[in-house]
């Protein structure tokens, strides 16, 4: 049964103010993107107006870096700071590996880079996101250089992925990455048995950028639902 929205909020407002609780003075913080990272990023504002002081955080999109000057964290960029201690975020789907799938929000390129320069990283999300295998539920995004849209389209389909170049909400428009790049979503009909063969065939392609694999990156899931909150770590 599909969670009432209320109650679904509630859980990935739990979940983010569980990861707020990590941070400690002085680190250096990656910001995710989402609506779940949206309530992480908020309660980490709070803690700081309570007196918590971060050396600095890099955001994964230019939302998140709005939000979080809007809330009052200090912002950095990688140039300045290219590793960082702790890396907050969501995803679309998380398995029994921790493998996800992420990029529901179109982010995933700079959250994957955000993700690598951190020495850990905690990924948050309500139940509903738990599945047995990764594709079940959602696409894997492929972020695409805007020239090579149908070149790279072909190769997806010829790998089994039905392709979806994604509009803007409410719109025939393309929709339009941080990075000037455009995503096709992929859907593997049965979804996808072996990630890291997919995702590697998918990364060989010219002209893809990155996609929505993040797989052996997440060290722990802290996952909010009708028992309260779980920590995982991969199986
Ligand atoms: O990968 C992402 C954005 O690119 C998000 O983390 C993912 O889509 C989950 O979002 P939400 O917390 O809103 O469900």
């Amino acid at each position: 049964m599909i969670p009432h929205e209320n109650l679904l909020e509630s859980w990935k407002k739990a979940a983010g103010t569980r990861a707020a609780e990590l941070v400690e003075d002085g680190m250096l913080v990656g910001l995710g993107t989402g609506t779940t990272a949206h309530y992480f990023i908020t309660a980490l504002g709070q803690r700081i107006q309570e007196g918590l002081q971060i050396k600095g955080a890099v955001s994964s999109s230019l939302g998140s870096q709005e939000l979080a000057k809007k809330v009052g964290i200090p912002v950095t960029t990688l140039d300045f700071n290219p590793t960082l201690d702790l890396y907050i975020d969501g995803a679309d789907e998380i398995d029994p590996f921790l493998r996800l799938v992420k990029g529901g929000g179109g982010a995933l390129l700079r959250e994957k880079i955000v993700a690598t320069a951190a020495r850990r990283f905690v990924v948050i999300a309500d139940e509903t996101k738990l599945v047995q295998r990764l594709g079940t539920h959602c696409p894997i995004p492929a972020e695409v250089v805007p020239f090579a849209i149908t070149p790279v389209r072909r190769r997806l389909e010829a790998l089994g992925a039905l392709v979806k170049l994604r509009q803007k909400p409410a719109s025939d428009a393309p929709f339009i990455t941080d990075n000037g790049n455009v995503i096709l979503d992929c859907t593997f009909p049965d979804g996808v048995a072996d990630p890291e063969a997919i995702d590697t065939a998918m990364q060989r392609i010219v002209g893809l950028v990155d996609t929505g694999f993040f797989l052996k990156m997440a060290e722990e899931a802290i996952i909010a639902g009708k028992d309260g909150i779980k920590v995982l770590r991969p199986n």
